[in-house]
C-alpha cells in the first residue's frame, strides 16, 4: 500500500524562505519540522560550504540526494535545499510521501536576500549567477510542485496562510 502523504515538503530557491516558514508552517499544523541541509550538516559533521569547497559542488548533491532518499517521516513540514530538485529519484520519492509546496519568490527579491552567496554552499557550477539558476531550476521547482505559492512581498505569516488554504483546496490532503 502507498505511505499516506502526511508530510508538507517546502521547495525552492535558496533565500525563498524554506527554513523560515517551515518551522512556523509544523507549528500552526501541529506538525514535526526537519531541515534536510541540517540533517547533511549532522550526518557529515561539517557545512554545506566545507563540502562544495572540499570535494565539489556535485559531491553535495550526491549527499543531498540520499538524504532524500532516507527520509521516511510522516507528518512532518520538510523544508529542504535550494538544489533538492535536481534529484529525480529524490523529488519522486518526496512527492510518493508528501504534499510538495514550491515557494516562488522573484529574482529581486532573492537577490537581496542572498547577501552571502559564496558561504551558503550553493549547488551550481563556477561563475554561475543567481539569475542563472533561478533561469535553470524555475522549470524544476514547477515540475515537481503540487502548489505554488508566490511569496513575494508576503511575510512569513502570509505565507504560511496561503500554503494552508491552498492545501486545503486539494482534496488529495485530507490525511493532515
Ligand atoms: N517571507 C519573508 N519575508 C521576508 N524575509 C524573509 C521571508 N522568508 C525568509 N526571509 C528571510 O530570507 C532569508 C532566507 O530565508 P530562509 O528561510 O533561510 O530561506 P531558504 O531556507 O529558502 O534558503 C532569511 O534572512 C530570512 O529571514
Ligand atoms: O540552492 C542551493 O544550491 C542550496 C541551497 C541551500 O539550502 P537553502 O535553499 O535552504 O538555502 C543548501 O541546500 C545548499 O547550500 C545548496
Ligand atoms: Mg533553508
Amino acid at each position: 500500500m502507498a505511505a499516506p502523504r502526511s508530510n508538507i515538503v517546502l521547495i525552492g530557491m535558496p533565500g525563498s524562505g524554506k527554513s523560515t516558514v517551515g518551522p512556523k508552517l509544523a507549528e500552526q499544523l501541529s506538525l514535526k519540522y526537519l531541515d534536510t541541509d541540517l540533517l547533511i550538516t549532522v550526518q557529515e559533521g561539517r557545512e554545506l560550504q566545507s563540502i562544495v569547497d572540499a570535494d565539489g559542488y556535485l559531491e553535495l548533491r550526491r549527499l543531498e540526494e540520499r538524504t532524500l532518499l532516507e527520509l521516511d517521516c510522516e507528518h512532518h513540514v520538510i523544508a529542504t535545499g535550494g538544489s533538492a530538485v535536481y534529484s529525480d529519484a529524490g523529488m519522486t520519492h518526496l512527492r510518493q510521501r508528501a504534499a510538495v509546496v514550491f515557494l516562488d519568490v522573484d529574482l529581486e527579491t532573492l537577490t537581496r536576500r542572498i547577501d552571502d552567496e559564496e558561504h551558503r554552499g550553493l549547488v551550481r557550477r563556477p561563475g554561475q549567477t543567481i539569475a542563472e539558476l533561478y533561469a535553470e531550476r524555475l522549470p524544476l521547482y514547477r515540475r515537481y510542485a503540487d502548489l505554488r505559492v508566490v511569496c513575494t512581498g508576503l511575510g512569513a505569516d502570509e505565507v504560511c496562510t496561503l500554503i494552508r488554504a491552498g492545501l486545503a483546496r486539494d482534496g488529495s490532503r485530507a490525511e493532515l
